[in-house]
């Protein structure tokens, strides 16, 4: 079935436990990564256009960081699709960022996922999960994941993705800092920091998943590990202050949040993680602070366009 306007929900993801080996010939490193999908969202909406040109506006919280030119990631996404199935239409995308850019939490993955979903449904294109998987894992390694979100294992260079089970619902908080940092700048950096020789292939901690299927935040808290954080702390130091800072308030966890530079902390219950936002806001730490929960569904079209 096709439409005029579609406008799809896609959520930010972020890394409970990230596990990087020593870099491949390709210069991928591999990953074992569990992703968790949060109730932070851009939405983007494709309307059909008669000529085959693909367009793109960004409004919302960031939207002055994010380029409106070819290499945008969800112009991409919409160039690729037409480019496999000999598309003739176009689309204009406008996409409305909640998601921090180059923040460690997926925005750009997530508004391609969320194009690949919204133009296969514009072209009646009639694309089924396996093939739209196929063509995300060719778009960046996070891709996939933010197609189907909840909680789930990323394998290979991340973009092999399997469900896993966890119980429950997590708070999370998020003190989003000034400026972003370059995915493949922290790679390099903790190539820098680490004697390639003795790292090890990457693994997924077992403790991780039975904290998972407990349900239960304190399990959780002591189950968090992220390999890219050491890297990104030496390229950002000052971050150091802003994970202590919601520990010191009473966070269960603070870790940064992929490759950073988000700092993301694990509260008790709704409730705490409330108090942690309100006084990570007023600590002047960070350019702002968002709390979410999780897990939540990947890329999904909303019954109606949101206002804007
Ligand atoms: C680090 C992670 C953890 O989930 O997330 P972010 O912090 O960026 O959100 C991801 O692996 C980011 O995935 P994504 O942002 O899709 O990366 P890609 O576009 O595939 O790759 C960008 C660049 O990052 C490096 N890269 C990425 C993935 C990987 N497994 N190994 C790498 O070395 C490579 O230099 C690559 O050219
Ligand atoms: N739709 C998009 N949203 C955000 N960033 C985008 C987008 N398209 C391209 N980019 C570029 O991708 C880079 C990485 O962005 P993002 O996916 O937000 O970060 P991260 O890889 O840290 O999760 C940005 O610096 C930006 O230049």
């Amino acid at each position: 079935m096709s439409a005029h306007q579609v406008t799809v929900r896609a959520p930010a993801k972020i890394n409970l436990g990230l596990s990087v080996g020593p870099p491949r010939p390709d210069g991928f490193h591999p990953l074992a990564t569990v992703y968790q999908a949060v109730a932070l969202y851009d939405d983007v909406t494709a309307t059909l256009r008669d000529d085959s040109d693909v367009t793109v506006e960004v409004f919302g919280d960031f939207a002055a960081d994010v380029p409106t030119d070819s290499t945008n990631l969800a112009v991409k996404a919409a160039r690729v699709l037409q480019a496999e199935y000999d598309v003739e239409e176009g689309v204009d995308l406008v996409i409305r960022k909640t998601i921090p850019v180059a923040g460690g939490m997926a925005g750009g993955s997530t508004d391609a996922a969320a194009t690949l979903v919204a133009c296969n449904r514009l072209w009646g294109l009639g694309l089924t999960q396996p093939e739209l998987q196929h063509l995300a894992a060719d778009l960046g390694s996070d891709v996939p994941f933010c197609l189907v979100g909840h909680t789930a294992l990323g394998r290979g260079r991340g973009e092999q993705v399997t469900e896993v089970m966890s119980r429950g619902t997590f708070h999370w908080v998020f003190a989003i800092a000034e400026g972003g940092l370059s995915t493949p700048a922290v790679f390099r950096e903790l190539d820098r920091l680490r004697p390639l020789r003795r790292v090890e292939p990457p693994e997924v901690h077992p403790e991780l998943l039975t904290a998972l299927l407990s349900g239960q935040p304190a399990a959780l808290a002591v189950a968090l590990s992220n390999d890219m954080q050491a890297a990104a702390l030496s390229l950002r130091p000052e971050l150091s202050a802003t994970l202590q800072f919601g520990l010191d308030q009473g966070a269960l966890a603070a870790m940064i949040s992929g490759s950073g530079p988000t700092c993301l902390f694990l509260a008790a219950d709704s409730r705490r993680a409330v108090d942690l936002a309100v006084e990570l806001a007023e600590s002047g730490l960070c350019r702002m602070v968002r709390q979410a929960e999780g897990p939540v569904p990947g890329a999904r079209i909303l019954p109606a366009p949101i206002p804007r």
